[in-house]
């Protein structure tokens, strides 16, 4: 086997709990068959309850851990996830730039499902400024497009005016995430490519397992732009993945539970009996 293996890079927290942050990153390019790397911008100890605590990493660890396996083995796409505070962004920004990483997927996580903040407030400012403008992708869910924007997003029409909003920051490609939608009955994401609007539909399942959702679509669509895959085709099949993850539920844990990211296998399995 001499085919090219594709690399991706999480810069992103750890969740001990296994369902979000680098963990779920990491399971979902295993499982789409992508060489997962990681560079830990902070410790989180969490579970399916919530965020009991929080160690920010040296911003100078971050930039080391991105310049080791960027000068040793390269990275073919590369997400952000929890970034604490303006300093490590500042880093990671820099060392994007340095290293011309283009296929940057930026999940601009600002709160954890159990309502803990994971990017302190002024950060969220230099998140517009450093970061947004080097994205292939950016993935915000309803409550951070709210705040990148500045007002409510209530309706349709001020969802596509915050997507045109943040193209005009520089962001390529952008997803609005619908899974806050709880009263619609699919789970649609808002995709706009600068000339289009479509949207990445799915039924809305009825579960309490939703830990690490947005994670763990960011990491799909950074594996799929890893393979070649165009934005457009990447992220429609990044929904398909979370989706199945959504659909086939592991009930692990006594709060919300991670989602299942071997869920994509089942059929496969399935029709092999
Ligand atoms: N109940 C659900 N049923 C089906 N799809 C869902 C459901 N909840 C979320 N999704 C989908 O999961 C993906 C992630 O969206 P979501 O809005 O949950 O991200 P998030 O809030 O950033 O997640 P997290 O912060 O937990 O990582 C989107 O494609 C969304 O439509
Ligand atoms: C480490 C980490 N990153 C992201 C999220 C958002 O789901 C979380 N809960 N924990």
């Amino acid at each position: 086997m001499n085919q090219k293996v594709a690399r991706a890079l999480t810069i992103a927290g750890s969740d001990s709990g296994g369902g979000a942050g680098i963990q779920a990153d990491l399971k979902t390019f295993q499982e789409l068959h992508v060489y997962g790397m990681s560079a830990i911008t902070a410790i989180t100890v969490q579970n399916t309850l919530g965020v009991h605590g929080i160690q920010e990493i040296r911003p100078d660890i971050v930039a080391s851990q991105i310049e080791a396996v960027t000068t040793d083995i390269g990275v073919d796409a590369v997400k952000t996830g929890m970034i604490s505070n303006i300093k490590i962004m500042e880093a990671i920004a820099s060392l994007v730039k340095k290293y011309k990483l283009s296929n940057l997927v930026i999940d601009p996580v600002m709160i954890s499902k159990s309502g803990h903040a994971l990017l302190k407030e002024d950060a969220r400012l230099a998140l517009k400024e450093l970061l947004i403008p080097l994205a292939m992708v950016i993935t915000p869910n309803l409550p951070e497009a709210e705040v990148l924007v500045g007002h409510s997003l209530d309706n349709m029409a001020a969802r596509k005016e915050a997507a045109q909003y943040l193209r005009d920051l520089g962001a390529k490609h952008v997803v609005i995430k619908g899974g806050h939608l709880s009263d619609q009955e699919n789970a649609d994401d808002l995709f706009y490519n600068g000339n289009e609007f479509t949207l990445l539909s799915s039924p809305r399942f009825h579960t309490q397992h939703t830990h690490g959702t947005g994670c763990t679509f960011s990491a799909a669509i950074t594996a799929y732009l890893a393979k070649g895959e165009a934005p457009d085709i990447a992220v429609q099949r990044a929904k398909n993945y979370i989706t199945d993850a959504i659909r086939y539920p592991l009930n692990i844990g006594q709060g919300h539970g991670p989602t299942n990211h071997w869920a994509h296998r089942l059929q496969e399995e399935q029709n092999e009996k």
